[in-house]
């Protein structure tokens, strides 16, 4: 197994539109390197880059700059090694449940596991005689991801897989996401809005603001090097870079990335994931 899941240097895709023209990089000089069997949350605002690179990755769209490689190979080549859940959940309307797990299975003969699959199914209390079609958007989030899961992938790429899954569903769905992740070394690279959620889930972190990589790495260490500051507004916090920060009266609390130990007139506190992705979402962009 490699060490690196994905690895992109100097990614990007453009997109031209020719009447107006219009030229839009969707992403833009992204290097950054996904360390394999790990959990790997990428956020970023609505627009940011996240579904253009996960397709990437999953070989179903091609950069227009640099490159990216996937388990080692190029995503092409991969991608029998990778299962791929994209935001509108593509499946096939007019055929049943049962016969979409069989068609997981004739697609991935040598990988495939029934059991997870027919047991993700089965928790979500799904009639497998109906068609696709006249499932509501949870119940088919959770058939595609029963397929993604049943054809034992190394890597998982989720575009915002619980978006439309009730609490429960979520809850249950992402126990079974961390169960196979640790069972069978699977690497999960998943885009989601819901942050709060990704807290206990996720061992490593992609920010992504405008196509460009703005913050990465091992959740741990990315949470370590920032400090949620409270202190005097006339004090000095030189030598640390201030993500955001709110002057109340004569106190300042800012996020900051830390360059060495904070001043002693201020208060410090670890961020919570939560906390440190707001601030990089709204420290102004030039
Ligand atoms: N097929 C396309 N044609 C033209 N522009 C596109 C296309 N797909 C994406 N884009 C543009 O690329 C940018 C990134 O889109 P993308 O879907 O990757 O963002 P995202 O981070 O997944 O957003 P969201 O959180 O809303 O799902 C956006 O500006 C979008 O308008």
């Amino acid at each position: 197994m490699t060490e690196t899941a994905i690895e992109a240097e100097a990614l990007g895709r453009r997109y031209t539109r020719l009447l107006p023209r219009r030229v839009n990089w969707a992403l833009r000089e992204c290097s950054f390197s996904l360390p394999a069997a790990r959990v790997c949350a990428v956020v970023g605002p609505n627009g940011a880059g996240k579904s253009t690179l996960l397709a990437l990755a999953a070989g179903l769209d091609r950069p227009t700059e640099g490159a990216i490689r996937v388990l080692g190979r190029s995503p092409a080549d991969a991608r029998e090694r990778v299962a791929y859940v994209a935001q509108h959940k593509p499946l096939y309307g007019q055929l049943t449940v049962l016969d979409t797990l069989r068609l997981g299975h004739a697609l991935n003969p040598a990988r495939w596991d029934q059991a997870t699959a027919e047991r993700i199914v089965a928790q979500g209390d799904l009639d497998v005689t109906a068609t696709v079609r006249s499932l509501s958007g949870g119940q088919r989030t959770r058939v595609a991801l029963a397929l993604a899961l049943g054809k034992r992938p190394e890597l998982l790429l989720l575009d915002e897989p619980m978006a439309d899954l009730d609490p429960l569903a979520r809850h249950q769905l992402m126990g079974e996401l961390m169960a196979e992740a640790a069972e069978h070394g699977t690497t999960v690279v998943m885009s989601s809005h819901v942050i709060a959620e990704l807290e206990g889930s996720c061992d490593h972190l992609l920010l992504i603001r405008r196509g460009r990589v703005r913050l990465q790495g091992e959740l741990e260490d990315v949470l370590a090097a920032h400090a949620l500051v409270t202190g005097p507004a006339d004090a000095s916090l030189e030598g640390h870079t201030v993500i955001e920060s709110r002057t109340t009266g004569r106190q300042v609390t800012a996020l900051v990335r830390r360059g060495g130990p904070l001043p002693a007139a201020h208060e410090a506190a670890a961020p919570t994931l939560e906390e440190l992705v707001l601030s990089y979402l709204r420290e102004p962009v030039a």
